[in-house]
């Protein structure tokens, strides 16, 4: 950022109103606690000014306690587990640490790298106010740049005086969100390789339940019904949606509530029907059993929705639902050994009908793809048609994949798991791509199908915003430490 957007920065409110007014209860002056013991070196503030602070040096300090405000906690439901905490931030072997329990010393703390807390100050001439992006340029920062001085604002918030001069202001929010336990990161904790998916709901279709559904108009005027739509998906796999007018167009347009048409080989927006315009089984009116699309894409889409405008001189043509989680995690527990094969073995895939098109993904894929950070199964790849042959496989291992995959198809192709629905015009389907198989049976007459599909990072952008409002989101941006929890803005599946 140059000087002189820096000068009109600091000239404009935003950069009074960034400085918080600092009334700091007590000030740790960094090297007084050398073995983080109980002398704790407060140094009481002068009525002067609120930064600079007279040197009165407090044999038996009370810590630096107080509760978080309560600012709206009840909406922000990650922020809810913390506000009764008192906490105490203090400079312990020259790093900050926070100690949600100000009374005793022995409590768990918090502890921030010193370099990774400067590069993360929130102010804006170190994140950019617009973009959020970081402007500090991490690599001219000293190496061991270290706090000086850590002190409390009247907002619950911890400020932070650095070595190279620089002062940084942290939430509570923040640091909660970013709180390193001293744990070592999720990679290297031994979680369980066979860890199920995410939590999810299963719909069953033997009990007869209502489909999961919203009405069009709702979610054309309001994120309130967008939400409760995004989050339907989330949890049961898909949604109806009734009331939509019978014309792509409005069904673009509802698509687009959610993020933009992704585009692909097949166009943006589809409007199609059983004429090879795409070299693909779906451009005809054959049967086409239980699948996930994309699985040649290295990114397969997450959203896929299907509205039908027209069936005339015909019938058929029903539409499948299957939930790969769902089979998946009875897999697990009939045989766990079935399960991890689909989860270790990795294959090709590919999509090469049309002439000018051959698209395989960047590597193999397994059926069952496990989440790197989480271990739990976040995204299937179900596909008999699309899987192409794979090489260099041990026929001891393809007897084992070959096994453990008939018996994943045997769970999916029983009939109690199938969701089968006549999709009539003015309903549109949305499901999760990365979880519940789709298909079809065969027609005939002339059948008019639109619909498109929407990408995960798009998704998964518009449910954290509307579940969670941006500021939470954005106090939560890296925070892996709640992957599972459905409370943390990060939890991506
Ligand atoms: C575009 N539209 C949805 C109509 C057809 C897409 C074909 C999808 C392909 N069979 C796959 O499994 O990825
Ligand atoms: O035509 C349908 O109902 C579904 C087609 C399909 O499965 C697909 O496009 O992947």
């Amino acid at each position: 950022m140059s000087a002189s957007r820096l000068a009109s920065l600091r000239a404009t409110a935003l950069w009074s109103s960034y400085r918080p007014h600092i009334t700091p209860l007590h000030v740790f002056k960094s090297g007084a606690l050398a073995n983080g013991s109980r002398n704790l070196a407060p140094l009481a503030r002068s009525a002067s000014s609120p930064y600079n602070v007279s040197k009165r040096l407090l044999s038996d300090a009370t810590p630096l306690e107080g509760t978080p405000q309560d600012t709206n906690a009840k909406s922000d439901p990650f922020e809810a587990k913390n506000t009764q905490l008192a906490y105490h931030a203090a400079l312990r072997n020259g790093n900050v640490v926070v100690r949600t329990d100000g009374k005793n010393e022995a409590a768990p703390f918090w502890q921030f790298g010193s370099l990774y807390l400067r590069e993360n100050c929130q102010c804006p001439k170190c994140i950019h106010p617009d973009t959020r992006q970081r402007i500090v340029n991490t690599f001219s920062l000293p190496p061991r740049v270290k706090p000086e001085e850590v002190q409390r604002t009247d907002s619950n918030d911890v400020h932070i005086k650095w070595s190279d001069g620089h002062e940084s202001t942290y939430s509570w929010k923040w640091l909660s969100a970013h709180r390193g336990n001293n744990k070592p990161t999720i990679q290297s904790r031994t979680v369980q390789p066979n860890r199920l998916p995410r939590s999810f709901k299963v719909y069953d279709p033997q009990k007869g339940d209502p489909y999961p559904e919203v009405v069009y108009e709702d979610v054309m005027s309001k994120d309130t019904a967008v939400l409760e739509w995004l989050d339907n998906i989330w949890t049961w796999g898909f949604c109806f949606v009734k009331g939509v007018p019978v014309n792509p167009e409005s069904t673009k347009t509802l698509i687009e509530r959610i993020a933009f048409i992704r585009h692909t080989h097949y166009g943006g927006f589809w409007d199609f029907t059983a004429d090879l315009t795409y070299k693909d089984t779906a451009y005809t009116n054959e049967w086409l059993g239980a699948h996930t699309d994309n699985t040649y894409f290295t990114d397969p889409a997450r959203l896929q929705l299907f509205h039908l405008l027209s069936h005339t001189d015909g019938d058929g043509g029903k539409s499948l639902l299957v939930d790969g989680f769902a089979a998946a995690k009875t897999l697990a527990k009939q045989n766990p050994g079935f399960y991890n094969t689909l989860t270790n073995s990795r294959h090709p895939w590919h999509a090469s009908g049309n002439e000018d098109v051959c698209i395989q993904p960047s590597a193999m894929e397994p059926v069952l793809n496990v989440h790197p950070d989480t271990k739990a199964v976040y995204q299937v790849r179900w596909n008999n048609y699309d899987r192409a042959p794979k090489t260099n496989w041990h026929t001891s291992e393809q007897r084992e994949w070959y096994v453990a995959a008939r018996a994943y198809n045997n769970l999916l192709t029983k009939s109690s798991h199938e969701i089968w629905t006549q999709l009539q015009p003015g309903t549109a389907l949305i499901f999760d791509n990365w979880r519940m198989l789709h298909g079809r049976s065969e027609f005939t007459g002339k059948r008019r199908m639109c619909g498109g599909y929407v990408n995960n990072d798009d998704f998964v952008s518009r449910l954290r915003l509307l579940k969670f409002g941006r500021q939470s989101v954005l106090d939560n941006l890296g925070n892996t430490d709640g992957w599972r929890s459905p409370d943390n803005p990060y939890s991506i599946y």
